[in-house]
């Protein structure tokens, strides 16, 4: 078991990750209650799977709970979904100083952290991520909210849990495509500022299903580099940016494939890397090689790389640049891009030719035939 420790000023918790944790989720919320009773916000499926382990659980350690399960899926990151987050919190006159679980993947830890921020203008919230992609990223650093039609995560806010308990085992019911939807955001944390994590992950990426060692360091080392990150910057003024590698080119496909299965926010991540790569190539900031061999360790990893990998029909390029200039990186009407200047060495710049974006664009368009 390890933990991480994010220090903010006032607002300081920890991660537990490991093994087992989802029995011990009482041990730790104990310190932290103010009365015996929690409140469990999930989805769909983690209620039918994980849902009654938590309870018995909590049951056994004499801690009332009651829960509210909502459908599976990115849909519900929406207005309808806070609606009825928000509506329940307050049925079940939930105190400002209780806590309320949210039990899940991404898409419930921001949609519950958004409902808690706002209900009662804040109450205090605990993270219980059950998908690769929450234990790595989602459930930690407090950025909260919901999609609308003019594009991801355009309402939220900041509201930083108060304890993440990321249970390994947890991941094993998880489908392969969900884990590797997951694993975009994990090779992001290398890509971005650790070459040996990226070293590390091209060795060791294809067991990480299968050795629970091995997939508990991956969940540590990048809740680790996320809280570095979050703890010098917590609201994105600067550094934090550097989290969005991948994201520009990402959210603006999963707007176009309407927030569906069609693509998954950590397929869209992972293709979005390889364009930032390729982007970052042809303005003659990175190696080719190392473009190349990116795009070679998604390929091996079996996740989504390119938009030749993307189903069906999508916008034009100039649509797809139309959709990213909702993207909440732009200033002064130009978008900032996360670009990189190797493995590992990722940075920000407004200094982007449009031309080049909608070059690259066009041409990974093109390989789509
Ligand atoms: N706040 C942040 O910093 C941050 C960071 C990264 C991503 N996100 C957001 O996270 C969301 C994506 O999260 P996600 O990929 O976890 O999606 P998700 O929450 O939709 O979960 C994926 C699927 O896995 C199922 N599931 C969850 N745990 C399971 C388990 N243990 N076993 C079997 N099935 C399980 C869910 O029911 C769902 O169908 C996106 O909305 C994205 O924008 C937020
Ligand atoms: O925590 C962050 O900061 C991130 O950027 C992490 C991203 O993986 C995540 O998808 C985040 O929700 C994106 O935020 P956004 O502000 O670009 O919508
Ligand atoms: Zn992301």
């Amino acid at each position: 078991m390890s933990v991480v420790h994010v220090e903010l000023p006032g607002r300081a918790y920890d991660i537990h990750i490991g093994g087992g944790l989802m029995q011990r989720v009482p041990h730790l919320l104990r310190p932290l209650l103010r009365r015996s009773r929690v409140v469990i916000i999930t989805d769909s499926t983690v209620a039918e799977i994980h849902l009654p382990v938590l309870e018995a659980a909590l049951q056994t350690a004499g801690i009332e709970s009651e829960s509210l399960s909502l459908p599976a899926g990115e849909a519900t990151k929406s207005w309808q979904g806070l609606t009825a987050a928000v509506e329940w919190i307050l049925d079940q006159k939930v105190e400002r100083g209780d806590l309320v679980l949210a039990l899940g993947g991404g898409v419930m830890g921001d949609l519950v952290g958004f409902a808690t921020a706002i209900a009662r203008r804040g109450i205090r919230f605990v993270q219980v991520p059950t998908t690769l992609l929450a234990q790595v990223d989602s459930s930690v650093g407090g950025k909260t909210g919901i999609n609308t039609r003019h594009g991801k995560n355009l309402v939220g806010a900041f509201h930083q849990p108060a304890l993440v308990v990321a249970d390994t085992d947890a991941l094993r019911t998880l489908p392969d495509r969900d884990f590797l939807a997951g694993y975009g955001e994990v090779v992001k944390y290398g890509l971005l500022g650790d070459v040996t994590f990226f070293e590390w992950l091209e060795a060791n990426g294809p067991r990480l299903r299968s050795d629970d060692a091995a997939l508990a360091h991956a969940v540590a080392r990048a809740c680790q580099m996320k809280a570095d990150i979050v703890m010098r910057d917590e609201t994105e003024q600067g550094d934090r940016a550097l989290l969005n590698l991948g994201h520009t080119f990402g959210h603006a496909l999963e707007s176009a494939t309407g927030y569906s299965d069609r693509l998954l926010h950590g397929e869209g991540v992972a293709i979005g890397c390889a364009l930032a790569f390729t982007l970052s190539t042809r303005l003659g900031l990175c190696s080719g090689q190392d473009a190349g061999r990116v795009r070679a360790h998604l390929q091996r990893m079996g996740t989504k790389g390119s938009l030749a990998d993307i189903a069906g029909d999508l916008p034009d390029a100039d649509g797809l640049l139309a959709l990213m200039a909702q993207d909440k990186k732009v200033q002064d009407g130009k978008l900032r891009f996360v670009l990189v200047r190797g493995i590992g060495q990722a940075f920000i710049t407004a200094d982007v030719p449009r031309d080049a974006v909608r070059a690259v664009l066009q041409d990974a368009l093109d390989e789509r035939g």
